[in-house]
């Protein structure tokens, strides 16, 4: 088995930046800033924030154009002291993405009801006239901004709705909590963890089912397989993961191989979907994707799986003759996923088609 485990290196941050292309380092620093609250806080220090109100985003016109202007931590705690609010405000707001230079940015909404601060919201006339601009209706905003701005505040505002409409335990009834970043929820009284697309970790029959992605990557002649520590002893399956919300399938396609293997994808093709119900429901839409020749390079995130790597035709036809692992276990040997699980026909797509032909990502 060719298996390749790029060792990332641990330095301060989780994987060291270099040799990673501009995308992969930007969602692998996201994907840091979700997972460490305090890397998420320092990010606030040096970050950008754009201002809501009852999740109407603040517009500023410029000549004939309107633009969504920035506020640093700084300018935003003097604005809140003006208007005699605490800063504990800020602990509302909500990761959103970042700058190519790891310039963190932020969404905050001034007219919600808070749950960090006890004072009320700020009212939306007085806002408008200290930052000289209009909280606007998002769709009408749409019309008004660019496209980089139109999709970022679309997924803020999906991402602070939320929020604001998760405040409470659907199980304890107990108020949950946010991290830092806003890519979670969890209330401390039932330990159920909320994501901003459906409930999960202790189950709550959830009546949602949560979109996951899960993707076969060929460099032309291997496919790429990876593990978790929790699969079963030498068990192999394609790469997976949850959408996050306001993302297209695409998006979270590319996001999730950039987060796990440090790879950039150059071709991604539908394949199926199904039905999983393992631990909670979920919605899996796979596919097969490509990366460009020459760019296999794999840095494993120990964060998110135990191994990866690149597999050949034949050992994965082999691979799929097996059965059971469970009768057959035998060492230094590895597996596939069982014939119901959608990895396993992906798999088996790619080994009657290696070819399978894929559209630019
Ligand atoms: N049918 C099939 O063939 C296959 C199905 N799967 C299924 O796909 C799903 C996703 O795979 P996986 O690689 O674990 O996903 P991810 O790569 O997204 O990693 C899981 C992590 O994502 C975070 N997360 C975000 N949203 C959710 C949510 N709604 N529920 C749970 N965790 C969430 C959690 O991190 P944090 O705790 O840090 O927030 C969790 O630890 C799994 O449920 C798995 O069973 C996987 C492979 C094959
Ligand atoms: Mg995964």
């Amino acid at each position: 088995m060719s298996l390749y485990c790029g060792i990332a290196c641990r330095k301060k941050s989780f994987w060291c930046y270099r040799l990673l292309s501009t995308y992969v380092t930007k969602t692998r620093y996201l994907f840091e800033l979700k997972e460490d609250d305090d890397a998420c806080k320092k990010a606030q220090q040096t970050g950008a924030f754009y201002l809501f109100h009852s999740l109407a985003p603040l517009l500023q016109k410029s000549e004939q154009r309107y633009q969504a202007p920035q506020y640093s931590l700084l300018e935003l705690e003097r604005l809140l002291a003006k208007f005699g609010q605490d800063t504990q405000r800020i602990e509302d707001s909500v990761l959103i993405g970042c700058s190519k230079q790891h310039e963190a940015w932020f969404a905050l909404d001034l007219g919600l009801n808070s749950s960090s601060s006890l004072n009320a919201s700020l009212q939306k006339a007085e806002m408008e006239i200290e930052l000289k601009g209009s909280f606007t209706d998002l769709r009408k905003a749409l019309f008004q901004l660019n496209t980089k701005d139109a999709s970022l505040l679309t997924t803020a505002q999906a991402l602070l709705r939320w929020h604001d409409a998760h405040q409470f335990c659907s199980r304890s009834g107990q108020p949950t909590k946010k991290n830092v970043a806003g890519s979670k929820r969890v209330c401390p009284s039932s330990k159920i963890i909320y994501y901003p697309q459906a409930p999960t970790r202790i189950s709550i029959p959830s009546s949602q089912m949560a979109p996951v992605v899960i993707t076969l990557v060929s460099d032309g002649t291997r496919c790429l397989l990876a593990r978790q520590s929790s699969f079963p002893k030498g068990m192999y399956s394609a790469l997976a993961g949850f959408c996050d919300i306001g993302e297209s399938l695409e998006e979270a396609v590319r996001r999730e191989v950039a987060e796990e293997v440090g790879l950039e994808l150059e071709r991604l093709k539908y394949s199926a979907s199904q039905h999983w119900s393992f631990p909670n429901s979920s919605l899996m839409i796979a596919c097969h994707a490509s990366v460009k020749p020459g760019q296999t390079e794999i840095q494993v995130n120990l964060k998110e799986l135990e191994a990866a790597g690149w597999f050949s035709h034949d050992e994965v036809a082999t691979a799929l003759r097996r059965n059971n692992p469970y009768t057959q276990q035998q060492n230094g040997t590895f597996w596939l996923p069982p014939k119901l699980a959608i990895a396993h026909q992906l798999i088996k797509e790619w080994v009657e088609k290696p070819s399978c032909s894929t559209l630019p990502a």
